[in-house]
């Protein structure tokens, strides 16, 4: 995870007001489940702040960054690219690849939004189904993430939390970053 080459994932297209906990889930999504970085488009601010105010509170390592610049976000990556589209190779016949490449250089994974146009498919050194079905781009980035980090990412440690959830049968318990109870 964040000891190994970079995961950004990019939130391609967002219609204000429409798209809004969606882009927000595709945020939180992604840095719960190991990612270094979302970028959201420009036109997405209120979800960009509200993916920077959870990692205050529930710490990182993670980065939340706009753009205006889309399709350069991809052409300039110095990486690898995977797009997440249902009409693309089933993510368990290519993972492995995915993850071999991703030892050595940073991957951007594409989210969708709306149409995705053609150029993204292109552009993409592979493109990734989480099944041929129709779905969501936070479950398809969900399992996507959980393929390429083999389920490490659901140990990771968090840094400079406000806040810690303290795993419960039942119940809520909820400690501050050194560690003093905070129930509710
Ligand atoms: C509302 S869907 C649009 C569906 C679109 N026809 C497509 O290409 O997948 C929005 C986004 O969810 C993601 N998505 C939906 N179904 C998926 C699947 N089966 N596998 C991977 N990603 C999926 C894609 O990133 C897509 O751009």
């Amino acid at each position: 995870m964040h000891e190994e080459p970079e995961v950004a994932v990019l939130r391609y297209g967002h219609r204000p007001g429409r798209d809004d906990r969606m882009t927000t889930h595709v945020g939180l999504t992604a840095r719960a489940l190991g990612a270094d970085r979302v970028i959201l488009p420009d036109n997405a601010s209120q979800s960009r702040a509200t993916v920077a105010d959870i990692t205050d509170r529930f710490g990182g390592p993670f980065e939340v960054e706009q753009t205006a610049e889309l399709d350069a976000t991809i052409d300039r990556w110095s990486g690898a690219v995977v797009h997440l589209t249902m009409y693309g190779e089933r993510v368990q016949d290519v993972a492995g690849d995915i993850r071999q490449r991703h030892r050595s250089e940073p991957l951007l994974i594409v989210v969708g939004g709306e149409k995705v146009p053609f150029e993204v498919y292109d552009a993409a050194d592979w493109n990734v189904a989480v099944t041929n079905q129709p779905h969501s781009e936070v479950a398809g980035l969900a399992v996507f993430l959980d393929r390429l980090f083999e389920g490490r990412e659901l140990a990771q440690e968090w840094e400079d939390a406000e806040n810690r959830v303290v795993p419960q049968a039942s119940g809520k318990r909820v400690v501050d970053g050194d560690g003093a109870a905070d129930e509710s």
